[in-house]
């Protein structure tokens, strides 16, 4: 059911559903329970159509934005006062709260992740490199370079075994007597 009153300050329209769009056909209207219902913002213009009014009827806001009115009304024919532009704003300021919240929440996880993994990463690199120190210092190959110096004869060309990509090798006789090679190591800059 979808008519206009007489005044055309209202419009009456059968109230059913506020989920069913589809119930506002006329043969299912019948017998229901109606009420009128005026623009809130713009009471001269009866610009409802059948369209734009089952899709407001398709929201769930739709009764929670009627108001009832103040005048003497019969109980079958209630007189509300609804905006409905309220409900879109109210719809807008919650999607946006909600969606400053989300991004807010996703920036924190995001910076928090990133923050975690570089804090465990610099901790197993220290882990690492201690190790690797403590290897190192108590290694019987840690020799003092002075002592190569000596064991290779100050890298003498006579001792030279060969050349690696990285260096050229020794041969030196260690203070114990022990023969070794050892790879003077050449940084090449370029
Ligand atoms: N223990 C050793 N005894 C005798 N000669 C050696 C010994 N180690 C290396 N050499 C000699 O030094 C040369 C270079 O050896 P090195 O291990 O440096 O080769 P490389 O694998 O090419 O080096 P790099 O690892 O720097 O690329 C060898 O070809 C060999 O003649």
């Amino acid at each position: 059911m979808f008519t206009t009153s007489t005044s055309f300050q209202h419009v009456v329209v059968s109230f059913l559903s506020t989920t069913a769009p589809n119930l506002l056909d006329d043969t299912e209207s019948k017998g229901r329970k109606r009420m009128h219902v005026e623009r809130f913002s713009d009471k001269k213009k009866i610009a409802f159509t059948r369209d734009s009014l089952s899709q407001v009827l398709y929201y769930d806001e739709f009764v929670k934005e009627l108001v009832p009115g103040k005048s003497k009304q019969m109980l079958s024919r209630k007189k509300f006062r609804w905006n409905p532009e309220a409900g879109h704003r109210k719809m807008a300021i919650i999607l946006a709260a909600s969606s400053a919240v989300l991004a807010l929440l996703l920036v924190t996880a995001t910076m928090g992740f990133f923050i975690r993994k570089n804090v465990m990463r610099k901790r197993r690199e220290r882990k690492q490199f201690g190790t690797l120190l403590d290897t190192v210092n108590k290694s019987k190959l840690n020799v003092p370079y002075e002592i190569l110096e000596k064991a290779t004869n100050y890298f003498n060309d006579d001792n030279k075994l060969g050349q690696g990509g990285s260096g050229s090798v020794y041969k030196g006789v260690m203070p114990d007597g022990n023969t070794v090679a050892v790879k003077r190591l050449s940084f090449n800059s370029t």
